[in-house]
């Protein structure tokens, strides 16, 4: 396919997204099953730009005054692929099955140098409208770089296992895909997202990939998993195990010493978890699988740490999943907070005198955050907020990011987003009990 034919089909994607409002893979999926012609590149290309559409949608629209996806994929490709105006149009005028050419009023909204004025602050931020005042409460001035760095392509992390393998074995064998150690975490390394009609490097197929040499992880996360294990102890709940990435991450930084009982009050979400913890070598891990009864009763009180990786909007990973930035409502972000609040009271009563409560999550709304870490205070007087910002140090051997530092009630928490840390946007808030 040409470039023309490309367009034409991230445009019949977009529009069935809009349409359907149904998750974008599904739609991408669905597109590459009814046009077998497409080659594996034509599909990267067409998803590609079908995603960097989505995670700058609201300021393409507002430069054409449109949601139109013709013209929101005619600027993506012309604006954020570089190719510039002229390419655009040789780019249609090549192939018949491109789309209509931008008109003299399109072409220029295209040329204009800036945003039309009286774009809203959300708009240029490319964030949604009704969290607009969430996302300033959490950036303040910075929210225009904060925004632009959470609809950058992201890069693929991966964490090394230490058990298996080393960060320098891990770097050789990723050397072709263009590997590099990641900034903070001392197990990390970065592998680049490639452009525009670049395939997603494949990491799950290599070779060290399945001898259990590293997991795909974001930095973010590895960061949290890391100050969990700074903080010690050998007896460890990780409450939202989910398919176990930080449950992984832990039975690692803890060299298989001491026990991990990762629960999750939906067994489905386990999914490959024991396939995932036999291929790292992990053997300090026990899965508490979720039954009738308290299946934790005999941990209560006696945990030395408690890791909570509590489910959240998410918006800390609108790079990856920018179609989730825009489905997400308000319901949403409400329901979430209330699972918040009863998960961190599981939490609470599992962590002996003396222990400590990891509260981690991949957003960055102030509500899923430091207002959820001080509801928790007031509800829970035994504990109190820890130095998280030191235990960053602890782990990482850095001083946190600039702005991620959160004092709060009389400790610190952080924040980590795009911008600051190159990671996915996460907050990581430790609490100790008395
Ligand atoms: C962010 S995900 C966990 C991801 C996982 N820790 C990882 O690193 O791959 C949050 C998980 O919390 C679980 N969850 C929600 N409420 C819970 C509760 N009250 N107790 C235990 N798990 C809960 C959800 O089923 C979901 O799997």
């Amino acid at each position: 396919m040409k470039d023309g034919g490309r367009i034409a089909a991230a445009i019949e994607v977009l529009a069935d997204v809009d349409r359907t409002r149904r998750p974008v893979q599904d739609a991408l999926k669905d597109w590459g099953l009814t046009h077998r012609f497409a080659g594996s590149r034509d599909r990267s290309a067409i998803g590609n730009l079908v995603f960097d559409v989505l995670r700058r949608r609201a300021s393409l629209a507002a430069r054409m005054g449109s949601e139109d996806p013709r013209l929101l994929a005619s600027a993506a490709y012309a604006l954020l692929w570089g190719k510039g105006l002229d390419g655009l149009l040789a780019a249609l005028a090549d192939d018949r099955h491109a789309p209509a050419a931008p008109s003299e009023a399109e072409r220029a909204a295209l040329l204009a140098p800036d945003l039309p004025e009286g774009t809203p602050a959300w708009a240029r931020a490319d964030v949604p409208a009704w969290l607009e005042a969430s996302l300033t409460r959490a950036f303040g001035d910075r929210l225009p770089e904060e925004g632009a760095a959470l609809s950058e392509r992201a890069e693929i992390d991966l964490r090394v296992n230490p058990l298996k393998s080393d960060r320098a074995a891990v770097l050789e064998a990723l050397a072709p895909l263009g590997a590099v150690a990641c900034r903070w975490s001392p197990v990390g390394v970065r592998v680049p997202a490639g452009a525009t009609d670049d395939k997603p490097p494949h990491v799950a197929s290599e070779l060290s990939f399945k001898r259990g040499w590293y997991e795909v992880q974001d930095e973010g996360s590895q960061i949290a998993a890391l100050i969990a294990a700074a903080i010690g102890g050998g007896q460890v709940v990780d409450l939202c195990a989910g398919a176990g990435g930080k449950t992984l991450a832990l039975a690692a930084a803890m060299g298989n010493r001491g026990q991990i009982y990762a629960y999750d009050s939906d067994k489905r979400r386990f999914g490959d978890i024991l396939e995932r913890i036999a291929r790292a070598g992990a053997r300090n891990i026990q899965i508490r699988e979720p039954r009738r009864g308290d299946v934790l009763a005999d941990l209560v009180g006696k945990a030395d740490l408690v890791l909570i990786d509590a489910p959240c909007t998410g918006s800390g990973t609108w790079r990856r999943r920018p179609d989730a930035k825009w489905r997400l409502a308000p319901g949403a972000l409400e329901t979430r907070l209330k699972e918040q609040d009863a998960v961190l009271s599981d939490g609470a009563r599992l962590v002996r005198p003396g222990g400590h409560l990891v509260y981690v999550t991949c957003s960055v709304l102030p509500e899923e955050n430091e207002d959820r870490a001080g509801a928790f205070l007031a509800a829970e007087p035994s504990f109190r907020m820890a130095d998280t910002a030191a235990l960053f140090t602890a782990a990482t051997g850095a001083a946190p990011p600039p702005h991620a530092t959160v004092p709060l009630a009389g400790g610190t928490a952080l924040r980590l987003s795009p911008a600051t840390a190159g990671t996915d946007g996460f907050f990581v808030a430790v609490f100790a009990r008395g």
